[in-house]
């Protein structure tokens, strides 16, 4: 990764993090890794390779790094502080606006010094991106930590089209309005030309807000704001498509697939689960869901396993931490009534995996568990499709993840429903091979055609749109 001194960009994207974290040794040599998440997985691709620049955060408190290029992208480093983590990144994004935005299924807690913090967190990004940004261009902002800086963009450097895009689901009007500051937060998203959100429902709740709560002009998609028309609409994110399948039918991925089960027991069946650690995946009611199957004798082990993948986030937020010891417990239980000396009923891994044994897993398993009690998107659900060129595997999916509205051939769940969830998974576990493949099939072909880039050009489309 060479340094680089800022150039102006003509494309640039502004998320929370950039697409590398930074890691700092012993010896205080600093390096670079990928970073985890749906985000950085989406975004990379669409960035690179068009002289595009990135202005993210390292992932790391400290002062910013100098701009560096690295996969074909001009990196922005934007420093935050101890304090800027603690009240920016896991107090309001992460512990006011993280739960309040996915239903409330954790209690959203509001104070006005991480409401500060954001505020002047999103200021310095704005700055950041109106640096490196050419005359005329175009930035695309991302998610919820940044609701702020469209607008502050416009008033740094009205020549710009700007464009945000919001990952995460966004409430509807009963539940946005509890936030104190959310008059605020809608004139920040209005500074944007075009808002992108995961679902209708949520472009919906979007313009809805705007017309009650501003009382602006509204026609369809449109708000009429500040003399300009602003256009609020669903793009569902995707991932690539084509490059996910083939790293699955990579010979060593495949081969890797096969000794994942001999390593499991060669059971009779796999379950997996892969999720960042978080109270919106809903992990503990596939935990619940499968201790109660077991304790019913309607599965049995380890003829049929469990394997969860559980990857650290966000571990210093209370929920987080609570949450975490939970589902410890909880794996901690069934493996001592259920497992043996043969093996766990449960493995479980608080670790993150890289993309390669991720794809062997998705080969290796017979059923894909994707229960979130509510979700922007989950690529996860998408990955595992792609990995199955073999037509192999069934998916259950929770119908409050933004991909449910997509993947319809899916075993649909309401993870409030534990009886329901049990019901489907069994259904799955014990699916008709033919029944099944075609299924799979009907969601292959539905993602071949909605990827990654369909994604990112129909973004971009509607953008240069909006420009003209
Ligand atoms: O950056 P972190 O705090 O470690 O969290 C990781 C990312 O999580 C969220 O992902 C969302 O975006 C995905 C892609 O659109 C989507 O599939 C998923 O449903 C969302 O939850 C978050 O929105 C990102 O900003 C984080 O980087
Ligand atoms: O150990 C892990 C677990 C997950 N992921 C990736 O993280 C992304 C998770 O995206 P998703 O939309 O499912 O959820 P998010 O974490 O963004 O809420 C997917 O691309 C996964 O392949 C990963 O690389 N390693």
């Amino acid at each position: 990764m060479a340094d680089q001194q800022s150039s102006e960009s003509p494309v640039v994207v502004v998320a929370n993090r950039l697409p590398v974290d930074q890691v700092v040794a012993a010896d205080g040599s600093v390096s670079w890794t990928r970073s985890p998440g749906g985000l950085v997985t989406a975004l990379e691709p669409f960035v690179a390779g068009r002289g595009g620049a990135w202005v993210g955060w390292s992932g790391k408190a400290g002062d910013a790094p100098e701009p560096f290029e690295s996969g074909g992208m001009q990196l922005v480093p934007v420093g935050l502080s101890d304090d800027d983590v603690d009240q920016y990144y896991e107090g309001f994004s992460n512990a006011s606006l993280w739960p309040l935005y996915h239903d409330v299924v954790e209690k959203p807690e509001y104070h006005r010094a991480w409401w500060n913090s954001y505020v002047q967190v999103n200021r310095r990004f704005a700055e950041k991106a109106a640096e490196v940004a050419a005359e005329g261009a175009i930035v695309w902002v991302h998610d919820y930590q940044l609701q702020l800086v469209p607008a502050m963009l416009r008033q740094l450097r009205p020549d710009l089209t700007i464009g945000f895009f919001l990952h995460i689901p966004f409430p509807p009007y009963e539940l946005f309005t509890q936030l104190p500051w959310r008059n605020a937060i809608v004139e920040g998203l209005l500074g944007a030309d075009l808002i992108g959100f995961q679902m209708p429902a949520a472009a919906t709740n979007f313009v809805q807000l705007a017309r009650r709560l501003h009382d602006l002009p509204t026609r369809g998609s449109t708000i009429t704001y500040d003399g300009r028309t602003i256009t609020a609409k669903a793009f569902p994110i995707s991932i690539d498509v084509a490059d996910f399948e083939s790293l699955a039918r990579r010979p060593d991925v495949v081969e890797r697939a096969a000794e994942i089960r001999r390593e499991l027991g060669d059971p009779e069946k796999v379950v997996l689960g892969v999720d960042r650690l978080d109270y919106t995946k809903g992990i503990a009611v596939r935990l619940e869901v499968f201790l109660e199957l077991l304790e019913d004798e309607q599965v049995e082990a380890p003829s049929t396993v469990f394997v969860q993948v559980a990857t650290p986030s966000r571990e210093r937020v209370e929920h987080y931490v609570t949450m975490r010891e939970t589902i410890e417990q909880q794996v901690g239980h069934i493996n001592g009534v259920f497992g043996s000396v043969s093996g766990p009923a449960v493995h479980y891994f608080n670790q993150s995996m890289p993309r390669e044994e991720l794809a062997a897993l998705y080969r290796a398993a017979d059923v894909m568990l994707v229960t979130p009690y509510r979700d922007g998107m989950n690529l996860v659900a998408k990955e595992y499709v792609a990995a199955r060129s073999d037509n192999g595997g069934t998916l259950v999916l929770s119908e409050f993840a933004g991909a449910a509205a997509e993947l319809k051939q899916a075993y649909l769940v309401n993870p409030h429903d534990k009886d329901g969830v049990k019901k489907q998974l069994l259904r799955a576990l014990r699916a008709d091979p033919a029944e099944s493949a075609k299924a799979m099939k009907a969601m292959r072909r539905y993602l071949a055609k909605h990827d990654l880039e369909h994604w990112a050009s129909s973004f971009f489309a509607a953008l240069q749109e909006e420009a003209q």
